[in-house]
């Protein structure tokens, strides 16, 4: 600590020198410099000695930029310089090497020897992956073996060791207790000091192009995501920089939940975007579109009538392989018939008929390829108007136009003209050329957003294209009769209905998008070169397609969980199995975590048996009180009871308590009770951007991906989780507690709670604490 306390002395000197260098240059950057513009030697001395001093200063500004740096990253680790410590024996020496692990690197005074290697070093591994015994490293000139001779584990606070384990067999469970016990906070921390073998294989895997992470709830996903992204920064530094890192996430209160993690970790922040957001910028302006949560909430809240049995077979229909499927070969019959172009019309007259454009479109070039024709349909197309162009110009409607040109457009063109040598004002000659700039000037504006609408490929009829996947003419064509849900004729009857009132259902947007893109060619990004999609279970088959095309030079990570897949396309079992197919078997690494660290041991072992296969997942040992239920009569005792509850919980220091509803539209009802108990309450919608501390109501689905101290479910009756397709959104809510799990009921219990053994819960008819 001595020697970092050193060190941000000298560097605190050297960063005000370097600050008052650049100051000086910026102050006297003319002083010393000599301008003088007499003759062409003088002109280019003084550009010389203008580079050379613009150089001296960006020097400066380089220097004083690396040692602010450096004494920020010195600062941040003072207080817990290293949290670990291995001895390591390499094979064919006897010499024992004591490696302490933090943060970053710290070298010494002489700044050859390393005295704390950073956690994500080549040698660091050795610590999250081994007990003491034979370990190995890989570096890139191959592995490394030898003998751990021992591993310890440091508690340093504010620069003192309050404790040191010896973590032989595991990696500081006593830490781990006392970092997972702790309180949880506005934001997500980083685990660098307690990574768990099993995650530190997802940090440090570089082979394939994919890796899929299916993880249960509170395994460490989004964390092992962050920690990935801050090792990739590392291993690749000098070639990577943060922001060629694209997290796709649910939404933007998530998104602002982890951000504090990289810059902890003394790096920038990657990118973050929700799918949503890409809808909408690619979208937005033809449709307005639904967002996911709008969808999911009227599933929840929706009576079943007619209109809503057809929705809810739709989303499914619509998020499926089939699907997909017969849009790709929807796709490739258009490459003999079907395309359905707009015509082009230029002040109410016809330039080029929609039958036109369909005529070039399979008669001309009809060997080229799909989009190649499209090319030439689009050159062809210009041709047109540029003959449109010099045809209109003889039209008197322009002269018309022209005198109602405004001075300043006048003013615009005559000074034009009169720049160019050859026109000298005043002669005849030069009205005549006036004239027809003018002419040229209105003829072209008139004709600018015709261009555009070519240039943007706007004359393919996308929507009449998309709708016609839902016209009966379709129906024997691309889908066998068993693929089709039984609801297909009203399917196809309430999408067109929307399409014509310019709207798109959230299960619409994507397979849109996607024959848009089959049709006028992929856009791409190449500058991402990862992509991490969290909460993955959230998205279709086409989404990931999508993000697959659209970032072509990207390795993708995928982290999810099938257990939390509460969306309505993910009606039936999901797995990520059909995620191999995107990159090939021999591109794609699985990674499996089972081991559950956000709650207690009692509350893991109540909210497994919520769901199917949960006796693989597995509790961390850290004690705490049994989960309860509470059975209350009416919603007013609901609401005294909960008031009650919050408030001893508050009492036990407990900061974040979220009530937790179904829906927004419980929420909301909710909310407005239970503010009169509950003074500070707040309610999280789905634009809520900053994750709130304090008592929260907030719809489970909101909830996904963050974590309370306590959570209470504001009713798991029977009423309220009734069908089966709650159970995920139910087994979600319940697992965001971290300590303490209070669910009541209205009446009869939901059948979710029926087959959970009662050694694992307390159940209370009306009592609390
Ligand atoms: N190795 C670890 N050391 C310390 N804390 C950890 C570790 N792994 C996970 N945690 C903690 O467990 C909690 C859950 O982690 P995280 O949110 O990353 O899990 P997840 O798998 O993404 O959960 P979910 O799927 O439920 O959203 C967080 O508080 C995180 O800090």
């Amino acid at each position: 600590m001595g020697i970092i306390a050193k060190q941000i002395n000298e560097v605190e000197a050297d960063a005000a020198k370097r600050k008052e260098e650049v100051i000086h240059i910026r102050k006297h950057f003319w002083d010393d410099l000599k301008v003088n513009m007499d003759t062409f030697d003088d002109y280019l001395e003084t550009i010389i000695g203008m580079r050379q001093q613009a150089q001296d200063l960006s020097v400066s500004q380089s220097t004083h930029r690396h040692s602010y740096e450096r004494l920020s990253r010195l600062k941040r680790i003072q207080n817990m310089p290293y949290f670990g410590r291995i001895d390591f024996t390499e094979e064919g020496t006897n010499q024992t090497e004591h490696i302490h692990i933090g943060v970053s690197t710290i070298f010494d005074e002489t700044n050859e020897n390393i005295l704390i290697y950073d956690w994500r070093a080549p040698i660091s591994s050795i610590y999250y992956d081994y007990p003491p015994g034979p370990a190995e490293y890989s570096t890139p000139e191959g592995r490394i073996r030898g003998e751990l001779e021992g591993k310890w584990q440091y508690n340093i606070r504010n620069g003192v060791i309050e404790s040191m384990f010896d973590t032989s067999l595991t990696i500081g469970d006593e830490i781990l207790q006392e970092v997972l016990g702790q309180g949880s906070n506005k934001h997500m921390h980083s685990i660098v000091a307690t990574i768990q073998k099993e995650q530190n294989k997802i940090i440090r895997n570089v082979r394939g192009r994919l890796l899929i992470v299916q993880g249960a709830a509170g395994s460490g996903k989004t964390s092992a995501a962050l920690q990935r992204i801050a090792y990739f920064l590392y291993k690749y530094r000098g070639t990577l920089k943060a922001d060629q890192i694209l997290l796709f996430s649910p939404n933007s209160m998530f998104s602002n939940y982890v951000s504090h993690v990289l810059p902890e970790l003394g790096e920038e922040n990657m990118q973050q975007e929700t799918f949503q957001d890409y809808l909408e910028h690619r979208l937005g302006r033809s449709f307005t579109i639904e967002d996911p949560y709008e969808q999911l909430e009227y599933l929840l809240e929706a009576t079943d009538d007619p209109a809503y049995r057809t929705r809810k077979a739709s989303i499914p229909f619509k998020a499926s392989l089939n699907f997909f499927e017969a849009v790709k070969r929807y796709r490739e019959t258009l490459e003999f018939t079907g395309m359905i172009f707009k015509g082009l019309k230029f002040r109410g007259q016809t330039i080029v008929s929609s039958k036109q454009v369909t005529d070039f479109f399979y008669n001309e070039h009809s060997s080229l390829h799909f989009h190649n024709r499209i090319d030439k349909l689009k050159e062809w197309l210009i041709k047109e108007i540029d003959k449109t162009e010099t045809r209109e110009m003889t039209k008197s409607w322009v002269q018309d136009e022209i005198e109602l040109l405004s001075k300043d457009d006048l003013q615009k063109v005559y000074t034009q003209l009169e720049e160019t040598e050859e026109y000298h004002g005043g002669s005849f000659e030069f009205y005549e050329k006036e004239n027809n700039v003018l002419t040229r000037m209105i003829v072209r504006r008139k004709l600018k957003p015709l261009r555009r609408k070519v240039e943007d490929l706007q004359f393919i009829n996308m929507k009449g294209l998309y709708k016609e996947l839902f016209d009966d003419s379709m129906r024997h064509k691309l889908w066998k009769e068993q693929e089709l849900p039984a609801e297909w004729e009203d399917i196809c009857s309430s999408t067109k209905k929307m399409l014509e009132e310019g709207k798109l259902y959230q299960e619409d947007a994507t397979p849109y998008l996607l024959l848009k893109e089959l049709i006028q060619g992929f856009h791409s990004n190449t500058s991402i070169k990862h992509v991490l999609v969290d909460e993955a279970q959230d998205y279709s088959v086409f989404q990931f397609e999508f993000l697959k095309r659209l970032f072509p030079r990207a390795k993708m990570t995928v982290l999810g969980d099938f257990n939390q897949a509460i969306f309505a396309h993910a009606d039936h079992y999901v797995d990520f199995q059909s995620l191999t197919g995107l990159y090939g078997e021999s591109k794609t690494e699985y990674i499996t975590l089972s081991r559950s660290y956000r709650s207690t041991k009692q509350i893991i072992e109540f909210t497994r048996q919520l769901v199917p296969e949960g006796e693989l997942i597995e509790a961390f040992e850290r004690e705490g009180e049994k989960p309860t239920l509470t059975r209350v009569s009416d919603h007013t005792k609901l609401h005294e009871e909960i008031g009650a509850n919050v408030k001893s919980l508050q009492n036990r220091g407990y900061h974040t308590i979220a009530i937790i509803c179904k829906s927004a539209a419980e929420s909301s009802v909710a909310y407005d009770t239970l503010r009169i108990l509950l003074p500070n309450l707040k309610l999280v919608k789905k634009n809520t951007d900053e994750y709130v501390q304090g008592v929260i109501v907030i719809p489970a689905y909101l909830a996904k991906g963050i974590e309370f101290d306590a959570v209470i479910i504001y009713d798991a009756s029977l009423k309220i989780y009734g069908e089966e397709s709650l159970r995920r959104l139910f087994y979600t809510a319940c697992t965001r507690a971290m300590h303490h799990l209070q669910i009541y009921s209205v009446g009869e219990p939901s059948r979710f709670l029926s087959n959970i053994s009662s050694g694992e819960w307390v159940t209370s008819k009306r009592s609390v604490k």
